[in-house]
């Protein structure tokens, strides 16, 4: 165990005791019992056996059977109560772990990490290491136990033959050494492995969820996918095989030598009674001690290859907790005022890793306060990015995008983002109730049925939500049964009423400082997607929206219109003033009514 890994037993034993003291101290508690009584019984045991070959009388000898059969009794009882206390503080103090990590998960303040495949590994890795602090602490209590047990027994080899018991320690020196190095194997290939683990998990994820399910029956691409994961899973499997067989020769070998260790010391033992330099309960002594001491080493050898892996594992969830946030968080943010002038990006560039290309190249605009500006542009021009980065889900790779002429770097996330409202191009549809649904846009809204009422209205979903079996409290989910079990089927909203759903998560905050609608309309039909233009100038009328669309006639009011064209600004005005400019713009709003009226 190398000092840097051992260095997490204490943080991790830290965390068992907290969450699990009573459990910890009892099994403690049991371990010394344990730890004492197999050395108490292989005593009393000599003493019996030499006792009867003394011919001592049946009455002395009664009590000492007596005291034997309730030793042998506890000993019987011992690894229940360990394996139930055990289990209680894993329990207890893997639900704190999982609790810690995603915390630290929630604590990342952009979207950098989880676009970072190395850190999806030491995720998975950390996610699985929630049982290691309760098993490294009760790994720990168990070495101790066995210490102690195999002191106690190499004590008694001792007094009856000092070389045998010098030859018992030396043997299990290999011993120690093959299960540490097989443990550290073990945990390589655990790691080396998890990306393979992560896309098997894609493959069965896939085959399983309905979205996906209509394109892989329509392509007909379930057996090729089937055939995909079913590879991926051949390779994991032949990596653990491989280490399986090379544990299986070590491990025998092992098992061999230590019995022929014991078999040696039986036959010296007895040729020794033959000679009469020893007694019967010599002999039971001694071979219960030797098969004592093998069992404790044994133990503890496996316990400390136990302990080493548990540590490495659990140096991949110390990794996660201690991983700094990926965007720098200013000491003293700045409070986040009312935006008062405008957001104003100077020269940014940005690009997506160090290794990609440049998707924003030196973008200067301004975002006045109070108006609503359309962001237009083609299919990869970058205004996704644009609103990503308004949000502070990433910074930018150079330049600076400033809110009131405070750069957005000084501001406490949190406090930027309560001011803004968004539906994202790739808005989310959650698994719960359409209250739910709405409230998660402002959760003190959950208790405030009428707040919901009036942000599903203002979404023109209201009508729908209220056909629905449960109104509001029905469950918008085919994965998930109403808790009552009453409806086991669940109802499933068609997408254009899920990105109403979305808007009315995003008007809920119907007040705040900047709303970013990124393509709202894409599922909407014609009509309700003039509404809720109309609807929108009146909700933020004298507020700042910045809008992106693709059908540009829904953003010919806009008080200015930014044109975005490959990472660039390329054109800024009103509808007016860019359609007789003759530029991108207007070329695309001709094509498009030209589409529209059919010429
Ligand atoms: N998370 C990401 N990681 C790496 N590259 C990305 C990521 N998101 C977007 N990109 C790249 O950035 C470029 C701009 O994407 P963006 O989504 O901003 O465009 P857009 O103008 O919103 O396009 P669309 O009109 O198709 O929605 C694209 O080339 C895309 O491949």
């Amino acid at each position: 165990m190398s000092r840097r890994t051992g260095r997490g037993l204490a943080p991790a034993a830290k965390l068992a005791f907290r969450e699990a003291p009573a459990q910890l101290a009892l099994l403690s508690a049991i371990a010394l019992v344990g730890a004492v009584l197999p050395v108490a019984i292989t005593w009393l045991t000599k003493l019996v056996i030499d006792s009867v070959t003394a011919g001592t009388a049946i009455d002395d000898l009664l009590p000492l059977a007596i005291v034997l059969a309730v030793l042998g009794a506890l000993t019987a009882t011992l690894p229940q109560l360990t394996q139930y206390f055990s289990a209680e503080a894993q329990r207890r103090v893997s639900r704190a772990a999982r609790d810690r990590l995603y915390q630290a998960v929630n604590r990342f303040p952009g979207l950098g990490r989880f676009e970072d495949p190395q850190f999806l590994n030491q995720l998975r890795l950390a996610e699985a290491a929630d049982t290691a602090p309760a098993q490294l602490t009760v790994a720990t209590i168990q070495l101790v136990k066995n210490v102690i047990a195999a002191l106690g027994l190499f004590g008694s080899l001792v007094i009856i033959s000092p070389l045998i018991a010098g030859i018992v320690l030396v043997a299990a020196l290999p011993t120690l050494l093959a299960e540490l190095a097989l443990a550290r194997r073990r945990v390589n290939t655990t790691v080396r492995l998890s990306p393979d683990e992560r896309r098997e998990l894609f493959y069965q994820l896939l085959l399983s969820d309905e979205r996906a399910g209509k394109e892989i029956r329509l392509f007909g691409i379930g057996d090729f996918l089937r055939g995909r994961m079913m590879r991926t899973l051949s390779g994991i499997h032949a990596a653990r095989r491989t280490l399986d067989r090379r544990e299986l020769f070590v491990q025998s070998g092992l098992e061999l030598f230590a019995a022929a260790v014991a078999g040696a010391g039986l036959v010296w033992a007895i040729l020794e009674a033959g000679r009469g330099e020893l007694t019967a309960g010599d002999i039971a002594l001694f071979i219960a001690a030797v098969a004592g001491v093998q069992t404790a080493v044994a133990g503890i050898v496996s316990l400390l290859a136990q302990t080493t892996e548990q540590l490495m594992i659990f140096d991949r969830y110390t990794a996660v907790l201690g991983a700094p946030p990926e965007l720098p968080i200013a000491e003293h943010p700045v409070g986040t005022p009312a935006l008062q002038r405008g957001i104003v990006f100077e020269d940014v560039w940005f690009r997506y890793g160090d290794d990609l290309p440049w998707v924003l190249r030196g973008v200067t605009v301004t975002i006045p306060s109070g108006l609503a500006v359309g962001l237009v542009g083609k299919n990869g021009a970058g205004k996704s990015t644009v609103v990503k980065l308004l949000c502070r889900m990433y910074d930018p790779t150079k330049g600076r995008i400033t809110w009131d002429g405070v750069d957005l770097r000084d501001l406490d996330p949190a406090q930027l983002r309560a001011r803004v409202g968004a539906v994202f191009q790739d808005f989310m549809s959650y698994d719960l109730t359409v209250t739910e649904n709405i409230a998660l846009g402002d959760l003190t809204a959950l208790e405030d049925p009428d707040r919901i009422t009036a942000a599903a209205t203002q979404a023109d979903i209201h009508e729908v939500v209220e056909k629905l079996p449960s109104g509001y409290r029905t469950l918008l989910s085919r994965m998930f049964a109403d808790d009552d079990g009453s409806d086991g089927t669940g109802v499933v909203l068609s997408g254009g009423q899920w990105q109403r759903l979305a808007l009315a998560r995003a008007f809920l905050r119907a007040d705040a400082d900047l709303l970013i609608l990124d393509e709202p309309n894409a599922g909407l039909d014609p009509e309700a997607e003039a509404e809720l233009h109309a609807r929108i100038s009146t909700l933020r009328a004298g507020s700042t929206s910045v809008l992106i669309s693709h059908r540009l006639g829904t953003l010919r009011d806009a008080d200015l219109i930014v044109v975005l064209d490959d990472g660039a600004v390329t054109e800024t005005g009103t509808h007016t003033s860019l359609l007789s400019t003759g530029g991108t713009y207007a070329r695309l709003f001709t094509t498009q009514a030209k589409g529209y009226q059919g010429s």
